[in-house]
């Protein structure tokens, strides 16, 4: 089932086009990116998708039907860092959002097993440390249960061990079949967690792929040395290279992911060969994500 479809969606602020005409497609069970950097209309995105602003121009669906009210019930999403009491307990504060969406207090004990905190349920919310209520914000999107849980820079402000405990939980909340949309300026979150991701840049839709593609993406290195023919020789000896190819006066070498230069540079030592060149490219999202920028300069 296609969970969003988004047709030429465009926001204008005053003479500012903060998005700028995007589609995008969304299908179920997707941890789907929106990779930007800073300003350049994520959230302006997400709050059209949630119906909090309206578009300038362009449409999009959620599960295949015109939003409503209906279908706004189907998707938990923390836009801004909710307001929480500070003096009531982390359960208290779930029962107050419980009496706001209708949901039965059954859900509260779940959503907070689901987040790490059901230990800390009796625990004032004041006591909190800010993973912690990040991970409670995440618990509050999750009480009714939806189909889609919507996060804006899930991990903005944390410590890496808050980090690695916010991208634990969306794996684990992925895992039960929902699908995530989650905005992100940092790529390795993005490819750490997401299966599919969109590029935007000043409000444009750059790329739109998966994750997957990108990770198969060829590791290769390339090295030169003055003798071509001994150089040839010696790299025919390698564990680890895969192909060899020509380009003009190095050799592109498509090897294994764990083939360091410093391994080809062993080797050639042994053979008394000094490298003119030789340098290592990865296929990874972030040189595909700066690639995705550059080009679209
Ligand atoms: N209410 C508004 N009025 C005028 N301009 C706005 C408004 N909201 C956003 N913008 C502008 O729209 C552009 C996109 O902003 P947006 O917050 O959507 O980007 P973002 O990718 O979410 O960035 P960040 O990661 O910094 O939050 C920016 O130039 C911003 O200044």
């Amino acid at each position: 089932m296609s969970i969003l479809q988004v047709k030429k969606l465009t926001k204008h602020f005053g003479s500012r086009t903060a998005v700028n005409a995007i589609d995008l497609q969304i299908e179920a069970g997707q941890v789907f990116g929106l990779l930007g950097p800073n300003g350049s209309g994520k959230t302006t995105t997400l709050a059209m998708l949630l119906g909090v602003l309206r578009p300038s121009a362009g449409d999009f669906t959620w599960f295949d039907q015109p939003a409503s009210a209906e279908s706004r019930k189907r998707i938990g999403a923390i836009l801004e860092t909710p307001c929480f009491y500070p003096y009531l307990t982390a359960t208290d504060n779930l029962k107050a959002v419980a009496e706001i969406k209708g949901c039965s207090y059954n859900r509260i004990d779940i959503t907070l097993k689901e987040v790490g905190l059901l230990d800390r349920k009796y625990d004032k919310f004041q006591t909190y440390s800010l993973g912690m209520k990040q991970r409670l914000a995440i618990a509050s999107a999750l009480l009714a249960d939806p189909q889609v849980l919507i996060l804006d820079e899930p991990t903005n402000g944390l410590d890496p061990a808050g980090i690695v405990e916010i991208r634990e939980i969306i794996q684990k909340i992925a895992q039960t079949g929902k699908t995530i949309i989650l905005a992100s300026h940092l790529l390795s979150e993005v490819q750490k967690v997401c299966s599919h991701f969109a590029v935007l840049k000043a409000g444009r839709l750059l790329h739109q792929g998966s994750i997957h593609d990108i990770e198969q993406e060829k590791t290769t290195i390339e090295v030169g040395a003055s003798n071509m023919i001994l150089l040839r020789e010696t790299l025919d000896q390698l564990k680890g290279i895969r192909n060899i190819l020509q380009d003009g006066d190095f050799y592109r070498l498509e090897v294994e992911h764990e083939v360091t230069t410093e391994y080809i540079m062993q080797h050639l030592h042994a053979k008394g060969i000094t490298p003119s060149h030789l340098l290592k490219k990865q296929g990874n999202l972030e040189q595909q994500f700066l690639k995705i920028l550059a080009d679209n300069e």
